[in-house]
This record gives C-alpha cells, structure tokens and sequence, in this order.
C-alpha cells in the first residue's frame, strides 16, 4: 500500500444527521480500514442510506466529521470522486443497450477513453461472468444477471472505495451468495467495500459489521466479536445422556465455565474460548465419569445475534436465552 495514503479508508466521527425534526443518525463513530469488507447492516429505516450518503458526499452531516479516503466528503475534487465507485438502491440499466453496450456507455460518461475501454471492459465481463451474456439486451438477462452488470457498472472506473447501498436486494438466497463471492474476488484486488444490506444473515461475510438501529450504531466489530458481545462469550454444546441438575450444577461450577443453561440431555455453556476449552471439558468430564455423546461449538445464527445486541443494546449477557 502506499505508504502516503491514510490507513482508514472511511472514518465518521461523533456525526449526526437531522432531517427536520428526524434524528437519522446520531453519535456514529465508524472506521473502516483499506480492503475490507464492511457490512452495515439494520432495519429498514435504520439510518444506513444516510450513512453511505454522508460518505458520497451527497448530504453534509449536523455535526461530526466524515473522512472519505483522507477527504471530506463535502469538499471532494474530481480525482477523490474517483476513486469510489457507488452502487445506489434500485440503480436501473439502460433495459434496451446490450451487456457490452451498458458498460460502453457508463465508461463514456466517466470519461474512459477508447484504448482504456478496450482492456477494461472485457475484464469485467470477465470478472463477473458475464462475457457469454455480453450481446444480450438488459432488459432480457436474469435478476442475478442484472445485479452483476449493475455492478460492473460501478467498477468501470476502477475505483480503490466501492460503496453498494442494498447490492442484494431482492435477489434469491442463491444470486445472494454468488454476489457474495464476487465481493470476495473484488476483496483479492485489495478494493475496499462498504455495503449496507438488511439481511443480517450477511453479516457473516464481512470482516466486520457496523449494527445500526433508530440511527445509532449498536455495536461495531467481527462477525465473531459481535457474537461474543453477544452472549458475553462462546457457546458449547454438551450432550449428556441422563443429564440432571446435579451434573448441571457441578458443570457449571467449573473456573472455565462462565454460564450456561439446560434443556434436555444438552447444556449450553458459555466459555471465553469454545476451542480453548473443549478439550479441557472434556477431560475432566471424563475424569468425573460422565457419559457425553456429543461436544461441540454452537454458532448462533446471526438473527439471533442480532436480536440479542438490539435487546441488550450492547451490554452482553451471562447467560444464553
Ligand atoms: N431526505 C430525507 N428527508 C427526511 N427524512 C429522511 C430523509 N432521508 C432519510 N430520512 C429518514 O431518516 C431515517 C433513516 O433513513 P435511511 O433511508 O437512512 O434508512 P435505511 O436504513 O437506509 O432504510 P432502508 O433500508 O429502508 O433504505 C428514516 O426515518 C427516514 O425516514
């Protein structure tokens, strides 16, 4: 990386964004680093197109301070904008252009010459499968198809920052993950990418996620960090054949068990490191003679996870619900 460039390639500051009498945002603090892949991620009306809003350049915050690629936003020149490639809700394609045309077209408009074009645009067909679709009009391409040209589109430029409001809107489990995994080759180029999604599930394929909910961030950080603050640690699953309350007391006494509760032959204990300290469980439940069937790691899914942090607001919890 260059050693000149600022190392955080988004950094908001205590912002707050009024609307009339509408709060949108209110005391975000949010660093994104270079190549990542951060998700922002809320309910609807949360506050994230705001967010990715206040980025562009678009709408200047209340209060605060917003840091785009070492600029303010409101100030960018031609080379900043540049740099950033931006995806809104709902962008429409020109239905009756072809593929290549699309593409073409939106290269022309950034003011892509034609030597540039001629390399670029092929790479990105390439990039995102598209080059078997690249006579095909628009408008008679798949949904899926659709958002990978859509896409493409906001890369012709080849910008280091790509800001995607709502990338997999509307598109099936199926086109969601394969949108995913192009967000993943995109990473491999060392592109920064900041997408807002309502999905939660999503949140897993970030590096890290930024939860916003009635405008205030709710919690920031790894999809698995988010999980630990979430149940105040991890979670592993013990099965235990004829478990009774006496076991489950002597479990839950021991130093590496921080919480846990029953349901069954199976407890759910709450530990700082599940890896960590499996296999210490399971020794001294085998010294104990304790019968266990079944050891394992329990991943919440991130539904509940998120949940969880809107209930808590932030704070964790001992025990799991
Ligand atoms: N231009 C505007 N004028 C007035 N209120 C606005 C404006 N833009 C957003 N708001 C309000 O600010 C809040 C946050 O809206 P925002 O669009 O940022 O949420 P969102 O998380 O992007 O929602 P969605 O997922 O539905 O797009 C909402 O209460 C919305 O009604």
């Amino acid at each position: 990386m260059d050693q000149q460039m600022p190392s955080a390639a988004v950094e908001m500051r205590e912002v707050r964004k009024d609307f009339g009498d509408v709060v949108a945002l209110d005391g975000v603090d949010l660093t994104i680093h270079r190549g990542q892949i951060v998700g922002i991620i809320g309910p609807s009306g949360a506050g994230k197109t705001t967010a990715i809003r206040l980025l562009l350049g678009i709408y200047a915050p209340t209060s605060g301070e917003v840091r785009v690629l070492g600029h303010d936003p409101s100030g960018f020149r031609r080379r900043d904008r540049e740099q950033i490639g931006y995806l809104p809700q709902g962008f429409v394609l020109y239905p009756d252009l072809s593929v290549r045309e699309n593409l073409n077209f939106i290269a022309g408009t950034y003011g892509l010459g034609w030597l540039r074009r001629r390399r670029r645009i092929p790479y990105l067909l390439s990039l995102l499968h598209l080059s078997d679709a690249a006579g095909r009009l628009a408008q008679d391409i798949s949904g899926g198809m659709q958002r990978r040209l859509e896409l493409a589109a906001a890369l012709v430029h080849d910008p280091a920052l790509l800001v995607l409001d709502e990338p997999t809107a509307g598109l099936d489990p199926v086109l969601r993950a394969e949108v995913w995994d192009i967000f993943r080759d995109l990473q491999r180029l060392e592109r920064t990418i900041v997408v807002t999604t309502q999905y939660v599930t999503e949140a897993e394929y970030c590096d890290a996620v930024v939860l916003i909910d009635g405008g205030r961030v709710i919690a920031a950080g790894s999809p698995e960090a988010l999980r630990k603050q979430a149940f105040g640690g991890e979670i592993v699953r013990v099965t235990i054949p004829g478990l009774n309350w006496r076991i489950t007391e002597e479990i839950l006494s021991y130093p590496f068990v921080m919480g846990g509760e029953r349901g069954g032959d199976e407890l759910r204990l709450i530990v700082e490191d599940a890896g960590e300290t499996i296999p210490l469980l399971a020794e001294r439940l085998r010294e104990r003679g304790h019968p266990v069937s079944a050891i394992e790691e329990h991943r919440e899914s991130f539904d509940r996870v998120f949940v969880r942090l809107v209930e808590h607001r932030g704070a964790g919890a001992a025990t799991v619900a």
